[in-house]
C-alpha cells in the first residue's frame, strides 16, 4: 500500500480537568492518502479540533501516533511540521507587521530566504494584493482570515488542513478561497478539512469522515455515502404546527420542514395526514437525500457503527 499523507494510528485523547479527565478521543485510525480532499465532519464538541492540534504537534495524544508522510509529529516533528499548512480557526497576528511581513516572518520560520514570486502569488490569489502594506490592525476580520490561509501556505506545504476556514466568512471569500484551495489539490496537495457546512463538504471532498463524541462513526467516499442514503426527502414550508406523529420524523428549520420518505406512496401518506391536519403548505419539493440529511441520520444513530475503510 502506498504511505499515506497522513496516518492517525489509534490517537486518544484525554484532557485533565477540575471534575477528573475527560476523554475527547477514543482510539480514532484514519489514513488520508496523498492526492485527496478528505472532509472531517462531526457536531460540536465531537474532537474535531483535538485530532487537528494533535496533528499539528501542538497537543500529545494519551495514546497512539500521528505520522505525516511517515514522519511522527512527536518524535520528528520539525520534518512533519514542514510537510503541513495549518490553517486555525483562532485569528492571532502580531498588529504591528504588516500584510508582507507577516508573510515574511512565516518564511523565515521555515528558513526560506527568497520567497518572494510565491508571497505575491498567495496575495494575487487571495485577493490581498492590494492590501500587501496594510498592517494586520488595519484589516477587516474577513482579510485577517485571508491572511491566515496565505501564511498556512508560505512554505507550499503538501498536506493543507483548514480548520473551519469559512467560519463566518463572506460568500466572496469562501469562493475565493475554495477556488484557490481546489487548484491547489488539482497540483497534487492533500487536503484536510473541517466544517459544519455541509454543502461545501459535499462539492469538494472526495472523502468524508465523521467524528462523534471522539470516535469515527463513518468513513467512506462522498458518493458512496450519499447513495447509501436511500430515502428521499419531501421539503415544504408552514407557518402551522405539524401533527406530532409527523414532527417526530420531521427535521423543522424556521418555517422549512424535511421529512425523509423512502418512495412516492410514503410522500403520498405524509401529503395525506398533512392534509388531515389542515396543514396550509407552500413551496413543496422532493429532493434527494443530501449530506446534511446523511450527517443527521449517522449523528442520530446508536454507538459503533460498521462503516468501510
Ligand atoms: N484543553 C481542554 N481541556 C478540557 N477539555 C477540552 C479541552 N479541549 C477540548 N476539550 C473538550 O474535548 C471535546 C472535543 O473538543 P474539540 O474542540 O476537539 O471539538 P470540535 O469537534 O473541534 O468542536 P467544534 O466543532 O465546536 O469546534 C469537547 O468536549 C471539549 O470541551
Amino acid at each position: 500500500m502506498p504511505q499515506a499523507a497522513v496516518s492517525f494510528q489509534s490517537v486518544s485523547k484525554t484532557y485533565p480537568t477540575p471534575g477528573g479527565s475527560f476523554q475527547a478521543l477514543f482510539d480514532v485510525s484514519l489514513d488520508i492518502r496523498e492526492g485527496e480532499f478528505l472532509g472531517l465532519l462531526g457536531p460540536n464538541g465531537a474532537g474535531k479540533t483535538s485530532l487537528i492540534a494533535i496533528l499539528a504537534g501542538l497537543a500529545r495524544p494519551t495514546g497512539g501516533k500521528v505520522l505525516v508522510q511517515g514522519f511522527d509529529v512527536q518524535k520528528d516533528y520539525a520534518q512533519a511540521r514542514q510537510r503541513l499548512g495549518i490553517v486555525p480557526q483562532e485569528l492571532a497576528f502580531d498588529p504591528f507587521f504588516s500584510v508582507r511581513e507577516t508573510l515574511q516572518f512565516q518564511s523565515g520560520y521555515f528558513g526560506l530566504r527568497h520567497n518572494d514570486a510565491w508571497i505575491d502569488e498567495l496575495l494575487h490569489q487571495l485577493g490581498l494584493a492590494d492590501k500587501a502594506d496594510a498592517n494586520m490592525r488595519q484589516l477587516s476580520g474577513g482579510m485577517k482570515r485571508r491572511v491566515l490561509v496565505a501564511q498556512a501556505l508560505v512554505h507550499k506545504p503538501p498536506i493543507i488542513v483548514l480548520d473551519e476556514p469559512t467560519a463566518g466568512v463572506d460568500v466572496e471569500l469562501r469562493q475565493t478561497l475554495w477556488h484557490f484551495i481546489d487548484r491547489l489539490n488539482r497540483e497534487g496537495h492533500t487536503v484536510l478539512l473541517t466544517t459544519h457546512y455541509l454543502e461545501e463538504a459535499e462539492a469538494l471532498c472526495h472523502r468524508i469522515a465523521m467524528l462523534k463524541r471522539g470516535s469515527l462513526v463513518a468513513l467512506d467516499d462522498t458518493t458512496r455515502l450519499l447513495a447509501s442514503a436511500s430515502h428521499n426527502v419531501l421539503q415544504f414550508k408552514t407557518d402551522q404546527r405539524l401533527p406530532d406523529a409527523l414532527a417526530a420524523l420531521a427535521r423543522v428549520t424556521g418555517r422549512v420542514v424535511q421529512i425523509p420518505a423512502r418512495d412516492a406512496a410514503e410522500v403520498e401518506r405524509l401529503l395525506a395526514a398533512l392534509r388531515e391536519a389542515a396543514v396550509v403548505i407552500s413551496d413543496m419539493e422532493i429532493r434527494r437525500a443530501d449530506l446534511e440529511d446523511v450527517f443527521v441520520n449517522i449523528m442520530g444513530q446508536q454507538e459503533s457503527l460498521p462503516f468501510a475503510v
